[in-house]
């Protein structure tokens, strides 16, 4: 028993080591064979594996941002990074005991020989963004692989919107930068840059000297939601529907618009599964044309961020409106379903035929349910065009219920007062019971909206603990960053080991010597 406690952690530890060494052997390799031709040395960032790089300088922008500049350690080295990708990087939090992991979005050209910048927003008790504002430099700092976020191809798109709010402004401007510097991208690029006051406004002199340089090609609009200076020269507000309904001049054929900033921003942009229909689909973009980079996608109960885009008023959808037809097929085919079922199981018990019964009790169900359903569309379309109160649609459910359950039972020869009395009750039941469900979410959608099986695992009587794939990402990106710094202490204690032995030898031979 001793002996398997003792040796599994060795095992584990030997596996560990063995791992990484073939991991080390596999990206040397890797590179030496890429490079061994060229005189370019390889890429700082491409391959697996890790990346430590020296902090060069940093530079306060503001209150709560600063720009930090690391170096290569070989100055005529690239990055490797391809438009566009942010960082992971990894830091040691005063008071933690494990590395927090966080991505970057380098806002230097992504080409640019022997460094690469990042600008980090600190967050109040951020862990790693507190961190990284704490390196002086000198200090150095360990990245983990590269993220590919959106892969941009040359001309795909003749109009790019580039919707940012605050610190999202990053991958936004590793975008702009990436396009505006090759000469063959004629993409035009319209960006809205939202932020809380003027001295958020993060690389301004970099897109200011953009729209001088690309009047054509390059122009924006910032949007200052709290502005400090009394005659600001910006738009005051947030980036709202009549804003973008103005920046959005062109047909929206062939265009693209990229999304980065607080949830709130994004969510009022593109909408949310609880209401899909966002500002740019009343705008008429499709789904398929915007893409949002979710900046801060850990933080999903957070619904309203400073200086982002508010949620407004809901209009009118621009997505096709759902067939009536179809949908009342489709309802139809669920009743109709269970119909079957309800239909075989009480044919077994009470018919001699129970496989007709079963079929007449299907085809019962279906026209039931879907003639109900065509009709009580047809009704909140039409007559209340869609903007029915709950309470009113319990009353068209009943309706509907009613007409469609006693002509059915009636045609499939029922007879009609119990079918109108018995549906209509459904109907209005069924209704109220939906609408009573969807008040209670409604009402609970700002507070906890965790999944009962997460609430179960969460519970304190249950043993267990549930995991995003992000936490159980994390886990497993800690468990390789311990194994790492244990490999570092062996090899320390190898050091040491060595130097001891050296210095015996040394001390043994001087001996003999010195008799
Ligand atoms: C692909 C990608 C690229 C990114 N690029 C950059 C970048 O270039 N520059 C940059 O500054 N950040 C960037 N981020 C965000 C960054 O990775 C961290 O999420 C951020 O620095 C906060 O981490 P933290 O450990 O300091 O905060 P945490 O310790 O995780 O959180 C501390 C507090 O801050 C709040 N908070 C954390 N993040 C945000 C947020 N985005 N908005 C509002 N509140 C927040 C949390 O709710 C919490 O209350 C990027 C994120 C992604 C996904």
């Amino acid at each position: 028993m001793t002996i398997i406690q003792r040796t599994i952690p060795k095992a584990i530890k030997v596996a560990g080591v063995a791992g990484f060494a073939g991991l080390g052997i596999y990206c040397t390799k890797q590179f030496s064979t890429a490079f061994a031709e060229s005189n370019e040395p390889k890429p700082v960032f491409s391959g697996l594996g890790f990346t430590t790089l020296r902090l060069q300088s940093t530079k306060t922008v503001n209150h709560n941002t600063k720009r930090l500049v690391f170096e290569y350690p070989n100055e005529s080295a690239r990055s490797g990074l391809t438009l566009t990708s942010a960082l992971l990087a990894i830091t040691h939090p005063e008071g933690s005991w494990l590395p927090t992991i966080r991505p970057y979005t380098p806002i230097s050209d992504l080409d640019e020989p022997g460094r690469i910048e990042l600008m980090v927003k600190k967050y109040p008790d951020g862990k790693a963004s507190g961190y990284l504002h704490s390196l002086k430099p000198g200090d150095s700092l360990r990245f983990a692989t590269s993220l590919k976020g959106y892969q941009w191809k040359q001309n795909e798109f003749s109009h790019a919107y580039l919707l940012a709010g605050g610190a999202g402004i990053t991958p936004i401007y590793q975008l702009i930068k990436g396009i505006l510097k090759n000469p063959q991208d004629r993409t035009k690029l319209t960006l809205v840059f939202g932020v809380n006051s003027e001295e958020d406004l993060l690389l301004k002199e970099e897109l200011d000297r953009y729209a001088t340089e690309f009047p054509d090609r390059f122009n924006y609009i910032y949007t200052v939601s709290r502005p400090k200076e009394e005659n600001s020269p910006y738009r005051t507000g947030y980036i709202d529907e009549e804003l973008l309904r103005s920046t959005f001049k062109e047909s929206t054929q062939n265009t693209k618009v990229f999304i980065c900033g607080p949830p709130a921003m994004e969510d009022s942009l593109v909408g949310t599964r609880r209401s899909p229909e966002g500002i740019l689909s009343r705008l008429g973009f499709s789904k398929d044309q915007s893409l949002v980079y979710r900046y801060a996608s850990d933080l999903k109960s957070q619904t309203t961020v400073p200086g982002t885009a508010k949620m407004s008023g809901q209009t009118k959808s621009l997505y096709p409106e759902p067939n009536v037809l179809t949908s009342s097929l489709k309802v139809g085919a669920v009743t109709g379903s269970a119909g079957l079922i309800y239909g075989g199981i009480s044919g077994v018990i009470r018919s001699p035929h129970p496989v007709i019964h079963s079929i007449s009790c299907g085809i019962h169900w279906f026209a039931c349910g879907a003639s109900f359903w065509w009709l009580r569309s047809n009704i909140l379309k039409l007559h209340y065009e869609d903007k029915a109160t709950p309470k009113q649609r319990a009353y068209v459910s009943a309706l509907s219920g009613g007409v469609a359950g006693g002509a059915v039972t009636r045609l499939m020869g029922g007879r009609l007062v119990p079918g109108l009395v018995v549906f209509s009750l459904l109907g209005y039941v069924g209704q109220s019971s939906y609408n009573a469900i969807d008040t209670w979410q409604m009402e609970n959608a700002n507070t906890t909206s965790k999944p009962f099986l997460q609430r179960m695992a969460d519970s304190k009587w249950i043993p267990l603990k549930s995991l995003s794939d992000d936490d159980y990402r994390g886990i497993l990106n800690e468990k390789v960053l311990s194994i790492e710094a244990e490999i570092a202490l062996i090899d320390d204690k190898i050091g040491e080991l060595e130097k001891l032995k050296t210095s015996g030898l040394e001390s043994g031979n001087s001996d003999p010597a010195a008799k």
